[in-house]
């Protein structure tokens, strides 16, 4: 008994000294937060900066309203009511959309082109949205899967090789919980004292992606009915960062269970659209859609409803100064095209990246995030060597710095950029000031009254519009 006693104490002691040690690098992950959270996170995610996020499944097929169609037509929402009666015949089900999913042009090569174009470093593909189709041939999910039904093809399996070929990183976004599993409403039913769904569907569903595809990306969502304990979230993240194949680098969001969104995950979405205009002590990630209405690809968007490129470039630039990444949404066609405004729109940002990225990928939070006097302008930095994420109570050491980027967002009509924060650096050594995309040529500045006054090259021989990236650097 005494043995016993003193075996199960030292365990413990050791299992809890491991994790108190600085990162918890050597110890195994234990199924509680407060260990998860001491996870470092995988370097690539931060360096990335930007992501396409895909939304794909039956829902493109009505492809009307939104990816939420099942739920609101079931929900007896009127127009989708309407949409129902005019267009198919009494009786017709949402099952009966799945094989109209034909997906006949779906080219996972040509995807990945695209994307990679478009500057993006990682995909996230929906394995699963809530109507709990799954784009993989699921174990559990019978005859609603894409392989089965619809496209009869692997889409997670396809699109994952191609964006891999393409040296970017592939991503899943799984929801957890489905509208209509009758398996799920059952532990709904019972307040979810019953954990039948999470232990014979979700579970098996998301180790067999993630042992099948290897994602770096898993994308939760839809936990927001029911509490962790429920979904058993800790249990599997201690595998996923302990035994997965993909245990070194696969991050994961924050979507894991009431109360859990902005407070736990490798890195936090909080809602949608999140952009704090401020530096966070965490990274975080914006995903938003280009299409303001929708996730999934909708025939009656306007083009009114659409990003434009400067709204794109500064929601991204915004982002990323904050120490965020962006994640911009595009829904794919039920035919497996995506629609040519997205790709006009994400090409052209992927051109604007070309001459600027310089300050946006790999860089890191500077000093000041967005200029005290300039609204317009943002800054991002790049340092001797990447150190990680620098929470917002320690201050920047300006000596790892290697090169400043002030990002303007509109051109000052007088060919002069006014700014604040860039004064006192600009007094503490002996600087540069040049102009991404303008190779060779220093500008000309001014303090006055601490002030810095930029005297910008003529407008017309820039290789770029929209926005305009200044490189400080020490002389
Ligand atoms: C990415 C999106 O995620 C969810 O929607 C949410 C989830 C959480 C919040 N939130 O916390 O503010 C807002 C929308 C989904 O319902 C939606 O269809 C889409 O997949």
């Amino acid at each position: 008994m005494m043995k016993r006693l003193v075996i199960f104490l030292f365990s413990v002691s050791y299992a809890a000294a491991v994790c108190i040690s600085a990162k918890c690098e050597t110890g195994r992950y234990q199924p509680n937060w407060e260990s998860l959270d001491k996870r470092p996170l995988p370097e690539w995610y931060d360096k990335a900066k930007i992501g396409i996020f895909l939304h794909w499944g039956v829902f493109s097929v009505p492809s009307y309203g939104s990816e939420w169609f099942w739920s609101n037509w079931h929900g007896n929402n009127s127009i989708h009511v309407d949409f129902m009666k005019k267009n198919y015949r009494p009786g017709f089900t949402y099952q009966e959309f799945a094989p109209m999913l034909t997906a006949e042009f779906f080219n996972p090569d040509e995807w990945a082109k695209l994307f990679q174009r478009a500057g993006a470093k990682y995909v996230v593909l929906t394995s699963k949205h809530h109507e709990g189709f799954t784009m993989f041939p699921s174990k559990k999910s019978f005859s609603w899967n894409s392989v089965e039904v619809g496209p009869h093809r692997d889409i997670v399996g396809e699109l994952g090789k191609a964006v891999k070929d393409h040296g970017l990183v592939f991503g899943v976004y799984h929801s957890l919980f489905e509208w209509f599993n009758p398996i799920y409403l059952k532990d709904k039913y019972e307040l979810f004292a019953t954990r039948d769904y999470p232990t014979t569907k979700l579970w098996p569903d998301l180790k067999q992606l993630i042992n099948d595809y290897e994602p770096s990306v898993l994308w939760s969502d839809g936990d927001w009915e029911a509490l962790d304990s429920y979904w058993n979230s800790t249990d599997f993240l201690a595998w996923l960062y302990n035994d997965s194949p993909v245990k070194d680098r696969i991050v994961v969001n924050d979507r894991w269970g009431i109360g859990i969104p902005c407070h736990h995950g490798d890195f936090y979405n909080c809602q949608d659209r999140y952009n704090p205009g401020k530096l966070q002590n965490h990274k975080w990630e914006n995903a938003f859609t280009l299409d303001s209405k929708s996730w999934g690809w909708r025939r009656d968007l306007q083009l009114r409803d659409l990003m434009t490129l400067d709204d794109l470039i500064k929601e991204v630039v915004s982002t990323v100064s904050c120490g965020g990444n962006a994640l911009i949404n595009v829904g794919p066609t039920k035919e497996g095209t995506i629609a040519p405004i997205f790709q006009e729109r994400l090409l052209s940002f992927g051109k604007w990246l070309r001459v600027n990225g310089e300050a946006i990928y790999e860089s890191s939070p500077w000093q000041h995030q967005n200029d005290s006097r300039n609204t317009n302008v943002w800054y991002t930095c790049r340092k001797t060597s990447y150190d990680g994420l620098r929470p917002t109570s320690k201050p920047l050491k300006t000596d790892k710095v290697s090169a400043t980027y002030a990002i303007f967002l509109k051109w000052p009509a007088n060919n002069v950029l006014q700014v604040k924060d860039l004064t006192p650096y600009l007094h503490s050594g002996n600087f540069a000031v040049g102009m991404l995309g303008k190779a060779g040529e220093t500008l000309n500045w001014t303090i006055s009254n601490g002030l810095t006054y930029i005297t910008l090259p003529d407008k017309a021989t820039v290789r770029t519009e929209h926005a305009w990236a200044l490189r400080i650097t020490l002389k």
